[in-house]
Order: C-alpha cells, then sequence, then structure tokens
C-alpha cells in the first residue's frame, strides 16, 4: 500500500487558548467531516486529543459521551441523525499496526463512519488512501501547568493528506 506516500497539503495552525475552545474545534471539524474519513491525532499525553474528539462526537451528534477509553481500545458511537458513526480508537497501548486491531473490523466500518485514531501515527493509515492529521502542541517554552486540567494554549496543527482534502478550506476553522 502506498497510503503512507501521500503528498501532504499545505498545513494549518490554529491557537487554541482553552479546552472550550478545543472542543469547539471539534464540533467545527465535524462538519467538514463525510463518511469514509480517517483523522489521526497526535501530539503527547493530555495534549487534547480526547478533548477534541468530544467535540467531534457532538458536532456529529453521536450517541454516548466520547471518554478517555481506559479498557477497551475502540469505541463506536452510532450517530443519532443517519449520519455517520464515529469509531473513536485509543491505539496507545498498542505496538503493531492493524494487524493487532484486526478483531476491530476497522476498514469494514469506515465507509459509513468517520474513524478517530489517537496515537494512530504509523499504524492504521494503511486503512484510507486519504487522511486529516491533527498534530496538537503546547507551546513552546511554556511549563507544564501546575494543575493539568487547568486551561492553557496549545497550537492544532492540521495537513491533509490525498485527494480528499485537496479542495477542502481547513484554514476556514480558524475564522
Ligand atoms: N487549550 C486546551 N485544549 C485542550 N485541552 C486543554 C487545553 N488547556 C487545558 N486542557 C486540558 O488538558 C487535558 C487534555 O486531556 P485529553 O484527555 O483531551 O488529552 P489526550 O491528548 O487525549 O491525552 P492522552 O494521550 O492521555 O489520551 C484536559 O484536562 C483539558 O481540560
Ligand atoms: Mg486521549
Amino acid at each position: 500500500m502506498n497510503a503512507p506516500l501521500q503528498t501532504p497539503g499545505t498545513p494549518t495552525a490554529l491557537t487554541i487558548k482553552t479546552a472550550e475552545e478545543m472542543r469547539e474545534l471539534g464540533r467545527r471539524l465535524a462538519a467538514l467531516l463525510r463518511p469514509g474519513d480517517l483523522v489521526l491525532l497526535s501530539g503527547e499525553l493530555g495534549a487534547g486529543k480526547t478533548t477534541l474528539t468530544r467535540g467531534l462526537g457532538e458536532g456529529l451528534g453521536v450517541r454516548g459521551a466520547v471518554t478517555s477509553p481506559t479498557f477497551v481500545i475502540a469505541r463506536v458511537h452510532p450517530s443519532l441523525s443517519g449520519g455517520p458513526a464515529l469509531v473513536h480508537v485509543d491505539a496507545y497501548r498498542l505496538s503493531g499496526g492493524l494487524d493487532e486491531m484486526e478483531d476491530l473490523d476497522l476498514d469494514v466500518s469506515l465507509p459509513e463512519s468517520v474513524i478517530v485514531v489517537e496515537w494512530g501515527d504509523g499504524k492504521v493509515e494503511e486503512l484510507s488512501e486519504d487522511r486529516l492529521r491533527v498534530f496538537i502542541s503546547r507551546s513552546v517554552g511554556d511549563a507544564a501547568p501546575q494543575d493539568e486540567d487547568a486551561d492553557d494554549v496549545r497550537t492544532v496543527t492540521l495537513t491533509g493528506y490525498g485527494a480528499r482534502w485537496a479542495d477542502t478550506d481547513l484554514a476556514a476553522l480558524g475564522h
């Protein structure tokens, strides 16, 4: 498969100051998503990947609150409105690739779902020719906050790979 070799589009960088803004970004991003879309979320522990996914779930109008799965690798949130289901995967504990996730049948669900994978870099690209990569980083030079739930600034960089994303104006998410 040559999916990982897809040329990236122009990255869009957004400054997100609070957890609520991150959720709002998820809600806005949801409006751009279609069945068959693969979204890879990366960034250090506590960066805000699940917080963004929570907003995605709200925007897609799916059943069940998005949480950090502790014991499960993936959770399917069916749509409440006839739209795509949200399949939320946390690949943190997986060292291998898709073969380790075979039981999840992600390839089977993808055509009718939006699949969002935390820690999926280098593991799930083969699922689709196209993907949206979202990288969340704490601002450079920021000391770790005393209270890890306290709001602080994140930079979110969105990059589309492949034809699916070529004509999508990701920068519009920032206005
Ligand atoms: N600007 C911000 N954007 C997102 N989250 C923020 C922000 N500022 C503070 N936070 C806090 O950071 C934490 C992010 O946690 P979250 O579970 O979303 O991270 P994660 O990237 O999914 O972590 P993990 O790698 O452990 O799955 C939350 O407690 C949230 O309230
Ligand atoms: Mg998480």
